[in-house]
């Protein structure tokens, strides 16, 4: 089955003084009240999987309130190996190791990758195009150390051409070297997104068309520097020069407005329900069916592209589904995808999941 997470420790870290998650292979089912601290194990999953957590917190959130710093530990085994990825919290700084040995967070993230899916992201349809950027982003880091770079990079670049442009006694005579930084970094940032998207894309329709099989979906890209025909989308140069050309001609509103108004960072991603755009016609139930394919979608391109499966983070996600959508998530772990779910109400599993998982109760001690 490929590497899975076994052990998951975790000192003074948010809720907990000490605690210890032996998790399955399969299914883990994490039970318990409100404020029990369910989800402070999932952050800490992810935090050693995808090297971030979906909360953003400051290292400082992640120390027990009280206690002088924080160490979680997780210890992943198969093909023969055993690895223990770790992180620390000292004096506000935070540290990850793998096998005790110091790394950065791109030392832990992607070993086991991690796909995690919580309530916070049904809204990802409606909310603004970051949310939708940084979801492609997110997934695109872990599967590929260069696409993390390649963001950094841009986001650097960016910044800097920013700083030149608001700053009204610089010489603008510069901004041609910024031009071409932002040109290199954003054409590269774009050729990987267009890719990454287009494999999560041709899983989507497929997953979608399993969940609702009546209605169909579709995602687009939306360059801010203009259509960059799908012919060109891998073709570094074509987009190279999309991006000049569109550079040009922004150039004076920029200075004027001092920003940075074209590149990946004002892209939009479209998603479409049966043909009309899911942010302004999708109702609630077609947006949750959209997210949930969207990340059964990422699940499935690790897949392809690394070889191996995901472990599965579903976070709370149960309460806000319905029935069908419910059994068609279940369905789909059932398989070998090692899942982790939180809930407060095991009525919504049925008996024959509940058996085939290992239930563990969350936050008991406190209420005995
Ligand atoms: N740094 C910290 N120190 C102490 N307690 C913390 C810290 N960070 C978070 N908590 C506490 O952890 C609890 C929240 O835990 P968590 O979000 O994991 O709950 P949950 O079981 O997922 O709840 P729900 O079912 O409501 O989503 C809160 O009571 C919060 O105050």
């Amino acid at each position: 089955m490929g590497i899975y997470a076994r052990t998951l420790t975790v000192h003074n870290y948010r809720s907990y003084e000490l605690y210890e998650l032996e998790l399955d292979e399969g299914v883990t089912v994490l039970v318990g009240p409100n404020a029990a601290g369910k989800t402070n194990l999932v952050e800490a999953l992810q935090l050693l999987t995808a090297g971030q957590s979906f909360r953003r917190p400051s290292p400082s959130d992640l120390v027990r309130d009280g206690a002088p710093g924080t160490k979680i530990e997780l210890r992943l085994e198969g093909d023969g190996r055993v690895l223990d990825m770790g992180m620390t919290v000292e004096r506000g700084r935070r540290a990850f190791s793998r096998n005790g040995k110091k790394v950065t967070a791109s030392g832990v993230r992607g070993v086991l990758p991690s796909v995690l899916f919580c309530p916070d992201h049904l809204d990802m349809i409606k909310r603004s195009a970051s949310v939708r950027r940084a979801a492609l982003d997110d997934f695109g880091v872990q599967l590929n150390e260069s696409y993390a770079q390649l963001v950094g990079a841009y986001e650097r670049t960016l910044e800097q051409r920013n700083n030149l442009l608001k700053d009204r006694f610089a010489s603008h005579d510069l901004l041609g070297a910024w031009d071409d930084a932002l040109i290199t970094a954003g054409a590269s940032v774009l050729v990987h997104r267009l890719a990454l998207l287009e494999r999560v894309r041709e899983r989507l329709v497929d997953v979608y068309a399993r969940i609702a099989p009546r209605e169909t979906v579709d995602v687009r890209y939306r360059a801010s520097i203009g259509d960059i025909p799908a012919a060109s989308a891998r073709d570094r140069d074509a987009v190279v020069s999309c991006f000049a050309a569109a550079l040009a001609e922004t150039r004076e509103d920029e200075v004027r407005r001092g920003l940075t108004l074209v590149g990946p960072h004002r892209d939009e991603i479209v998603f479409l329900v049966d043909g009309r755009e899911a942010r302004s016609f999708a109702s609630q139930g077609q947006q949750r069916s959209l997210v949930l394919a969207w990340k059964i979608a990422e699940v499935e391109v690790t897949y392809d592209i690394l070889g191996r499966y995901p472990i599965l983070l579903l976070d709370d996600v149960m309460s806000e589904l319905d029935a069908a959508r419910r059994e068609s998530i279940m369905r789909f772990v059932e398989g070998e995808i090692q899942t982790v779910i939180t809930t407060t109400n095991l009525g919504y599993f049925s008996d024959g999941i509940l058996d085939a998982s290992k239930v563990v109760g969350i936050g008991e001690e406190k209420r005995a």
